[in-house]
């Protein structure tokens, strides 16, 4: 059968994770419309009679100089030493910046076998026919296949291309496994989208979660206690909300997709902490990324 490890890269919210969950089938990545919502490179597992594709979420690649978004770039470029093909995502909706041409030469340098989706062609003003010619010039080998992550457009082709592209080998993973994630990784991951889109316009990326006992009850439920933890005190209320609504509201909406995942009740012991600077803080951010 044809076996490929792929790594998926585009700009920060160029689709990425939408891509994943679609192709998937199955919700594995979480997405957001806040950009930079990936921070782990999360694999999705595509088994077909024809092969098996295991994809790799990288975080959006951002070309700014700050610690935060250097550790995002090292992330993308320690994926690609390690896999066999690369999706390059393009969202077409957008003009071709210098962040685009530096992933460009990225994608490049790593001289793996390249197909390009050109994406979010459901979008009316897209614009994916004009960025053909740069992007030829750049891969003159490439497939590029025009698709939209969100309706499914265009996907057939893209997995078509994507088993050209791979080689020949024995299946990686059983094929009733669609995702290698850790139950306790994907908690946090749960916990950490529902609580993005719950304070979206007051810290859109000054949370993260943590983890911190998971335990199967007699009576089968799924038991976890993890921290929310955020910069500040002040964030720490909006977390929290009027009367604990907000936390609440974060912690019902957790259950209730875990549950699902998991396929058994899931209960949640949610707190708030407050971990200054945490984004500078080194040693977490290696923990947090890897
Ligand atoms: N209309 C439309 N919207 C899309 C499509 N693909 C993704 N989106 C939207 O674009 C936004 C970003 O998508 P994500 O999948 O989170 O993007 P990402 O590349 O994983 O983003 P990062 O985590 O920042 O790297 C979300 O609001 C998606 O719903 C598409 O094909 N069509």
């Amino acid at each position: 059968m044809k076996v490929a490890v792929c790594a998926i890269v585009g700009r920060p919210s160029s689709g990425k994770s939408t891509l994943l969950n679609t192709l998937c089938g199955r919700k594995v990545a979480i997405t957001s419309p806040v950009p930079q919502t990936t921070r782990n490179r999360i694999r999705g597992i595509v088994t077909e009679e024809r092969g098996q594709i295991v994809f790799i979420d990288t975080p959006g690649y951002h070309h700014s100089e700050k610690k935060f978004n250097l550790f995002l770039k090292e992330q993308v470029i320690e994926a690609l030493k390690e896999v066999d093909e690369i999706l390059y995502l393009v969202d077409s909706t957008r003009s071709v910046g210098e962040e685009e041409h530096e992933l460009i030469e990225l994608v490049k340098q790593a001289g793996k076998p390249v197909v390009i989706a050109l994406n979010k062609i459901d979008i009316p003003e897209h614009h994916a026919e004009g960025m053909v010619p740069l992007l030829k010039a750049h891969f003159p080998s490439a497939p590029i296949v025009k698709i939209s992550a969100y309706t499914g457009e265009g996907l057939e082709e893209l997995k078509a291309r994507l088993f050209e592209a791979a080689e020949e080998g024995p299946q990686l993973y059983p094929e009733e496994f669609y995702t290698d994630q850790e139950p306790r990784f994907r908690i946090a991951e749960i916990i950490r989208e529902k609580a993005i889109h719950q304070t979206r316009e007051e810290l859109p990326h000054a949370l993260y979660v943590e983890v911190l006992d998971v335990e199967e009850r007699p009576d089968e439920t799924l038991w976890a206690r993890a921290l929310i933890c955020v910069e500040r005190e002040s964030q720490k209320g909006i977390i929290i909300g009027k009367g604990g609504e907000k936390i609440k509201t974060i912690r019902l909406q957790s259950e209730k997709e875990l549950s699902g995942i998991f396929e058994r009740p899931v209960r949640l012991d949610l707190r708030v902490k407050v971990v200054p600077k945490w984004r500078r803080n080194e040693g977490l951010l290696r923990r947090l990324l890897t």
